[in-house]
């Protein structure tokens, strides 16, 4: 099922949240919505799902316009961050929900009830405990009941807004895996909504960067990664350092961009030389850190500012052996790859 976004408009008083959004999602892909808090990341999955109506545009599921169907028309699942299931019912039955409330025209029996919910407790590898109740499982066993029970009606859709948000860091890790495998075996077209770039360059096949109710670009990861469309997604994509045009104090001057041009260099994209040349920035190390496998140096500038170059920790005993480096030691930087972008002025 594929979903279109075409020209939506949502505005909450006078401040526009949606702001002429245009979307393609092609059948059995998984997009995330990226962007920062406000970005207006939820309000366009609920208009998707059809609990909240546009001012103005259109949603269409495969090719037919929805925007004016209800959300049980639309047939979508939906996981959110603090999705409640039913402390009263055990997890088989909090699966089971879904199937058991349909019509009596289309319900399943229970025979294929049971089947189908012990399939998605399988699924979700969660079958060893269907006779608890939520309050005997963790956070992230609690998520993966939700997402079952989501998948139970076997939605056309499913949407997920921040589904790992409340979770500690290294459950969040295991289930943004675990989601993509389950993606691939089901092929549900999914749209999620996060604010962390890394969990969207993990799962998603496309990430839509949102900011204040526009798309800024759109694109697989690598894409969106490598040749950002603006400052805004350059710098939401991942750390970054920045250089304004001018920057007098490069030996040669050759890296000095004229004065209506940024250049972004990341921080694992600067190489630590003995010596200054025309495409190198003279600098002083002012302090290290070392988080797990990299180490992250912290550079002065002449002018005050401060460069950050992140490195294997291997490389980096290696580079401070060979340069005799410390902190206020001199040392030059040469970029391997500089993003230029217009300066707003
Ligand atoms: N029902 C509402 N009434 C008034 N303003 C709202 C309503 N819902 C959202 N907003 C405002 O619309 C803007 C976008 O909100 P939205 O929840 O879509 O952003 P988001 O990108 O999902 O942010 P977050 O990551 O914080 O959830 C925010 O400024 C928010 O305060």
């Amino acid at each position: 099922m594929s979903i279109e976004v075409r020209n939506l408009v949502k505005h909450f008083g006078r401040l526009a949240v949606c702001n002429h959004l245009n979307l393609t999602i092609p059948s059995g892909e998984l997009v995330a919505l990226l962007g920062p808090s406000g970005s207006g990341k939820t309000t366009l999955l609920r208009m998707i799902a059809g609990l909240e109506q546009p001012d103005s545009g259109h949603v269409l599921f495969h090719g037919e316009d929805a925007t004016h169907t209800t959300v049980r028309e639309r047939n979508v699942g939906f996981v959110f961050q603090h999705y409640a299931l039913f402390g009263h019912m055990t997890i088989f039955e909090n699966v089971a929900f879904g199937l058991r409330v349909r019509p009596r025209e289309t319900r399943p029996s229970e025979a294929q009830i049971r089947a189908k919910v012990t399939e998605l407790l399988k699924l979700v590898q969660l079958d060893w405990i269907a006779e608890r109740y939520p309050h005997q499982l963790s956070g992230g066993q609690r998520q993966r009941v939700a997402l079952a029970r989501a998948l139970a009606v076997e939605p056309k859709v499913l949407l997920l807004d921040e589904p790992f948000g409340a979770l500690d860091a290294k459950v969040r890790k295991e289930l943004r895996r675990w989601l993509r495998r389950l993606h691939d075996e089901m092929h549900v077209t999914s749209v999620f909504v996060t604010h962390d770039q890394e969990e969207a360059m993990e799962v998603a096949d496309r990430i839509v960067v949102m900011n204040e109710g526009k798309i800024e670009q759109e694109g697989a990861p690598d894409e969106v990664y490598d040749h950002p469309a603006s400052p805004f997604v350059l710098k939401f994509l991942g750390d970054v350092n920045l250089f304004h045009g001018r920057v007098e104090h490069v030996p040669g001057g050759a890296l000095a961009a004229p004065d209506e041009e940024v250049s972004y260099v990341r921080p694992h994209e600067l190489d630590i030389v003995a010596q200054a040349s025309a495409d190198t920035w003279t600098v002083t190390l002012a302090q290290t850190l070392t988080v797990g496998p990299n180490t992250r140096l912290e550079f002065r500038r002449e002018d005050g500012s401060y460069v950050d170059v992140e490195l294997p920790r291997e490389q980096w005993l290696d580079v401070r052996e060979r340069l005799h480096l410390a902190p206020g030691r001199e040392a030059h930087l040469r970029p391997r790859r500089v993003t230029r972008f217009a300066a707003v002025v």
